[in-house]
């Protein structure tokens, strides 16, 4: 069973049609070079008789072998010196689907539908304090580098934790604006307080307003403010915001006199705002104006390749390593992820700081409880059953048939798979 793996670059592909897969060296000496797979075997290493030739003395002469098998690859290691690893671990034979990042020695190879343009990816891994190493991180950072100098709003959309506030100071560092970066949650102010906080206030414009106070979009001038929850900006205080938006033109609470402000909107929501709208709870005119870029923070699980030089990150934010076994990476690839990086970061920060029970079982550090070859690869195994089939689950909706035939397994043996586990088609958890 292989872990469940989505990518945006996957959605696209007709699975009736051929594959056309682009070979691309996104990272190493050779970086840039690719090559166009249509079918049948290729070899990759530094024999001029390879069909990708390397110029990287840390890859071998015939380093791995990649077979087309429609929209996934079955990448083999040749015996190389220095291995092949996907998703961090070594591996011997595995089968990825596009968008997939191999590593042999420093070169990177990603696999990529023919029709996707390779200069769309940034070089980068790391983007303003965002880390990324997979297709779709790389992708965002290319289009935060393009976005961030345009005077123009941006809406950021994405699930809880997937780096939505990141993506927003990634956009303010490299927008050369001279101001402060002001964020503001629309979602954690009472209602009837957000008018005050956003636009300020005047000294006795309601009970305990002592003082004159500027608000969020003043604090912003000359900078950016970061607008998070969005979709709970109450209906009524829209149209002014639409038009400090537009006009730069607002007045703090119980003033007459108009101000004047200058600033960049980055706006965030996990909801579907175009829904929201026509719903009736969002204004279009407002809708039209934040969505003239959207960016979308990608979940955890559909970057698979990140979860390493995370989790790398993050023990070593607490002065710690956290080295992942290959059962581990497995285990944290078929994880869904639902509170994406955030989850990530507390998982490694419980497992180091109040040991491993706590935390994801599969992240014990080595030198706890000692636990034989066999107990460990039940215990792995069986953790990663259970996500895996409870991911695949939440994506069809509770259906065991779509998602047997997803899993490629015959209905009555995922029948038994979900019994073992005690999960209930239909309902997820039992
Ligand atoms: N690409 C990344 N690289 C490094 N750290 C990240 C990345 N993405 C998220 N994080 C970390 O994960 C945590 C959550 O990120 P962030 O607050 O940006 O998410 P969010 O989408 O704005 O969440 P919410 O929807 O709950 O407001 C933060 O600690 C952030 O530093």
């Amino acid at each position: 069973m292989s872990p469940p793996r989505t990518s945006p670059l996957t959605e696209k592909t007709d699975p009736d049609s051929p594959p056309r897969v682009r070979l691309f060296v996104m990272e190493g000496p050779d970086r840039g070079r690719s090559i166009l797979f249509e079918g049948g075997t290729l070899v990759v290493g530094t024999l001029p008789s390879c069909q990708l030739v390397l110029t990287d003395d840390t890859v071998s002469r015939q380093h791995l072998s990649l077979e087309l098998l429609g929209p996934r690859a079955r990448v083999r290691d040749l015996g190389s010196r220095n291995g092949t690893r996907y998703l961090g671990a070594r591996v011997e034979v595995v089968e990825v689907p596009l968008g997939a990042i191999v590593s042999l020695g420093r070169t990177q190879l990603a696999l990529l539908p023919a029709d996707v343009e390779p200069e769309r990816f940034s070089e980068r891994t790391e983007l303003a304090g965002l880390l990324g190493r997979s297709l779709a991180m790389r992708r965002l950072f290319a289009e935060i580098e393009r976005v961030a100098p345009v005077d123009v709003p941006v809406l950021i959309q994405g699930e809880t934790g997937s780096g939505k506030e990141g993506i927003a100071r990634a956009l303010h560092a490299l927008s050369g604006r001279t101001g402060a970066l002001r964020a503001f949650d629309c979602g954690s102010v009472p209602p009837g307080l957000l008018p005050g906080m956003l636009f300020g206030h005047a000294r006795g414009a309601f009970t305990g307003a002592v003082a004159d106070t500027p608000g969020a979009v003043e604090a912003a001038h000359e900078g950016t403010l970061f607008l998070d929850e969005v979709a709970e900006l109450p209906l009524e205080l829209q149209p002014a915001f639409l038009r400090v938006l537009e006009t730069g033109r607002f007045s703090r609470l119980g003033e007459t006199r108009e101000r004047q402000v200058r600033f960049r909107l980055v706006a965030a929501t996990h909801r579907d705002l175009a829904a929201a709208m026509k719903k009736g709870t969002f204004r279009p005119d407002l809708y039209h104006r934040l969505a003239s870029i959207v960016l979308r923070a990608p979940p955890l699980r559909e970057r698979l390749d990140d979860i390493p030089l995370l989790a790398e990150h993050f023990a070593r934010s607490l002065g710690a390593s956290l080295p992942l076994s290959p059962a581990s990476l497995a285990t944290l690839s078929a994880y869904h992820w639902p509170g994406n990086v955030r989850e990530l970061r507390n998982a490694v920060e419980r497992t180091l700081t109040l040991g491993a029970e706590a935390a994801l079982p599969e992240l014990a550090p080595p030198g706890g409880a000692k636990e034989d070859f066999h107990a460990t690869r039940e215990r792995v195994l069986l953790a990663f059953e259970r996500s895996y089939l409870e991911a695949l689950l939440a994506r069809h909706r509770g259906s065991a048939s779509a998602a047997a035939r997803e899993a490629g397994l015959a209905r009555s043996y995922f029948y038994r798979l979900l019994k073992t586990h005690g999960l209930v088609p239909g309902r997820g958890k039992g």
